[in-house]
This record gives C-alpha cells, sequence and structure tokens, in this order.
C-alpha cells in the first residue's frame, strides 16, 4: 500500500489533478480534481463518456491514474490495487445488477464481510446493514434473483456496507430502476450518509441525483467544468440547459451563437 503519514485533511477522499486513461487510447481523465467531505453525498454528472464511471474506477484501484494524486483521510492511497482501496476505506457499488442471483440474500451479503476477520464486527455490521435496508432482513434467507431491482440494489448497498467504508462510490445505482424503485434507492443513498458513510454517485439521472446529492460536480471532457452545492447547480438555468434535459425548445435556436463553456 502506498500509504505514508497523513496530512491534515478535511475531506475523507481527494483526487486531484487525476489524468487516466485506458491502456494506449487518449486520456479519459485529463486534470480532474475532485474531493469528498465526510458525511456528504457528492454526485458526477455530465454527458455520455465524459469520464464519470472512470472516476469510480480510480477511486476503487481498478484503474491505476497515469499522475496525480488519491488521498483517503490524508494518506497517499495513489498506486493501491482494488483489495488495497478496499481497505483504505472505498467500497465500489458497481453499474448494473451484480448480486448472485442463486444466492441468498445473507449469502450475498456476507460476500462483502469476507476481508473482515473479527465475527463480532462482522456481526454488529449484519445488524447495521438491517437496520438500514429492512428489505434485507426481511428477505434475509430469500433468493436474491426473487427480489425486485430496487431491491437486489439495496442487497449491493447492504455488500458495499459490510467493510465500514469510509466513502462508498456508487455508479448509476438507479439504472434500470422504475421511478418508485428509483426513488427508494436515493431515499437510501441518503440514509446511508445520515448513518456515517460518505456517498460519490455517478448518476446518469442527473437532475434526480442533483435533487439527493449535498454536492454536484459537472464533468465534461474528462475535467470538472463546475462544482457547487447541488441546490446552486439545479438552480442555475444555463446549467439545467446545458445537462440537466432542462433546454427550452424556445431558446434552442440561440443558443449555438452562446459562450457555453463557462456556466
Ligand atoms: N474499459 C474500457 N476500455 C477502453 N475505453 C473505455 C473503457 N471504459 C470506458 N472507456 C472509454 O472512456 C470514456 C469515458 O467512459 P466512462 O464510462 O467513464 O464515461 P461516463 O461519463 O461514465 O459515460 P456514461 O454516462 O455513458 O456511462 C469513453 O470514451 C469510453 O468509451
Amino acid at each position: 500500500m502506498a500509504s505514508d503519514s497523513a496530512a491534515p485533511s478535511e475531506y475523507l477522499l481527494e483526487l486531484d489533478d487525476i489524468e487516466a486513461g485506458y491502456g494506449r487510447a487518449a486520456l479519459v481523465l485529463r486534470g480532474l480534481t475532485v474531493k469528498v467531505p465526510p458525511a456528504t453525498v457528492v454526485c458526477l454528472v455530465g454527458p455520455n463518456g465524459a469520464g464519470k464511471s472512470t472516476v469510480l474506477k480510480v477511486a476503487s484501484g481498478m484503474l491505476t491514474p497515469r499522475s496525480g494524486t488519491i488521498r483517503v483521510a490524508g494518506h497517499d492511497v495513489t498506486r493501491n490495487n482494488p483489495q488495497q482501496m478496499l481497505a483504505a476505506g472505498l467500497s465500489h457499488v458497481l453499474q448494473g445488477h451484480s448480486v448472485f442471483k442463486e444466492m441468498t440474500v445473507s449469502e450475498n451479503v456476507m460476500l462483502g464481510a469476507y476481508s473482515v476477520k473479527d465475527k463480532a464486527e462482522v456481526a454488529g455490521r449484519v445488524d447495521f446493514v438491517k437496520t438500514l435496508f429492512p428489505v434485507v432482513a426481511d428477505r434475509w434467507s430469500a433468493l436474491a434473483g426473487a427480489l425486485s431491482g430496487g431491491q437486489q440494489k439495496q442487497v449491493e448497498f447492504a455488500r458495499s456496507l459490510m467493510v465500514s467504508p469510509r466513502v462508498v462510490l456508487l455508479d448509476e445505482p438507479s439504472m434500470g430502476l422504475d421511478p418508485k424503485a428509483t426513488a427508494t434507492v436515493f431515499e437510501q443513498v441518503v440514509r446511508m450518509r445520515d448513518a456515517g458513510t460518505a456517498v460519490l454517485l455517478v448518476e446518469q439521472n442527473a437532475r434526480r441525483a442533483l435533487e439527493t446529492a449535498d454536492l454536484g460536480c459537472v464533468l465534461d471532457l474528462g475535467r470538472v467544468h463546475i462544482s457547487g452545492p447541488a441546490q446552486d447547480l439545479l438552480a442555475d438555468p444555463q446549467l439545467a440547459e446545458l445537462y440537466l434535459g432542462g433546454r427550452p425548445a424556445a431558446t434552442t435556436a440561440s443558443r449555438s451563437s452562446k459562450d457555453t463553456t463557462h456556466v
């Protein structure tokens, strides 16, 4: 692990001036900086291909950055592998559905605790996730494949919390869910935050995600284009027009002549 003596930091997770890409292909992240304070939901939004999922892959050690620094609670973890990132406190819930449908809810959740040796700690975490996600408690012995998509997502959340992470990295948790299940999943994101886990959230459903988040970052072309309190981003008419699907038809014609670089 690349950790060292920690410099004091007000952030749980800092991605600082990150450049990253896949193989020999062009860079995807080009000097990206994102910081996650404690007890906060930070949401990354932006167009397809902007690099949102790539940010989470860098944070969880799936993709090593070419340059820049990653710190967890002030410790440099830049070149950690995924297992070391998990141990440092970063738990990644991948895009799509990753429950094992032929296994029970209990078995799925306990997979998240494979690295926790202390049985009392595991038992404490089971109680914690059952309280946080009632459906996990109610369906503990059921096959995970028998649950709805939104319920399966909560099983994934519960599994990610078994290691007592500092920050949970959530990649498009509402993907494939109907509006009711989406609402439940976003409520659970807030509950995770209120229970003490910071969240770095990537979402296609930008408006809904910003309504849930405390802070927002708009990514474009591998950089943070604008960031700030999520409510401020939601209230910004030009931002809504460009990124939140809120562009009124009447303004479309005049938009091409505007400077759209600074929103
Ligand atoms: N495994 C990979 N190998 C090569 N290129 C990849 C890989 N994963 C992503 N990319 C490329 O990196 C760029 C950013 O992808 P990424 O998935 O991070 O964007 P995103 O903002 O999350 O997009 P979306 O909203 O569509 O999910 C895209 O051009 C994509 O094609």
